[in-house]
């Protein structure tokens, strides 16, 4: 059985607010606020990053908060070792999303002993994947909900313009388990065609909460109008 704050997920928008390093909107209450007009606006949970966002975001909203926190920009830095994926759910994070790619973890464990460890201690867990074969992995490491978050980034897979349908497929059509399709949702038309491909639910970030890529995409087609 479907765990219920998975369930509550299905068919929904899941808004992912997130700020990088250096950026003016990298602060936890800015974050939080973002998150508040999300759900506002009909997000079935909210995925973030690093813990004081997280305890932030858990502060202002009612629905579930995925969490993660991110360490570096290379190779595995979306929740690299256990004692990362610890401090989410200590944070508040109902769920916590994890790099589960194939290469070689930090810490030294395998996915497989992460996930039984954070199983062990009650915590659910969201395998940001990168390829059919990451897929596969995560679902016999016993993942509680797959996600397309890492194709594109880890080598594997083309970076598609949008987001990666044809393993968002592949993965719904091999697993019994919940698919997120999450990166480079960038439209509503994407969001609806990753629900009709399948997808438990889709995770939006960048295309809803980070306005000077939005203020780019816009500066970039206005820039390149043919006019006159
Ligand atoms: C690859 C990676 O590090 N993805 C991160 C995962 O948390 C975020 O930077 C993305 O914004 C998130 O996945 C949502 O995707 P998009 O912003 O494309 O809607």
């Amino acid at each position: 059985m479907t765990h219920p704050l998975i369930d509550s997920m299905k068919g929904r928008l899941v808004v992912s607010v997130q700020a990088y390093p250096g950026e003016p909107m990298r602060d936890p209450q800015t974050m939080a606020r973002i998150a508040k007009a999300a759900e506002i606006g009909g997000a079935a949970a909210i995925r973030c990053q690093g813990l004081a966002d997280i305890s932030a975001i858990k502060g202002q909203v009612d629905v579930p908060v995925i969490g993660l926190w991110k360490e570096g920009h290379e190779g595995i830095y979306i929740t690299p070792t256990l004692r990362h994926a610890r401090a989410c759910s200590l944070a508040g994070a109902d769920i916590v999303a994890i790099d589960a790619t194939r290469r070689p973890r930090p810490d030294g464990l395998t996915y497989a002993e992460v996930v039984e460890a954070c199983h062990a201690e009650g915590i659910l867990v969201m395998a940001d994947c990168g390829s059919i074969e990451d897929a596969r992995m995560a679902a016999e490491a016993g993942s509680d909900i797959l996600s397309t978050t890492l194709a594109g980034y880890s080598g594997e897979r083309e970076k598609t313009h949008g987001p990666d349908l044809e393993l968002l497929r592949e993965m719904v059509a091999e697993f019994d388990l919940p698919v997120i399709c999450e990166g480079r949702v960038h439209t509503p038309a994407d969001a609806k065609a990753a629900m009709e491909a399948g997808a438990w639910c889709v995770i939006v970030g960048t295309a809803i909460t980070h306005p000077t890529s939005i203020t780019g995409w816009f500066a970039e087609a206005v820039a390149s109008a043919e006019v006159g």
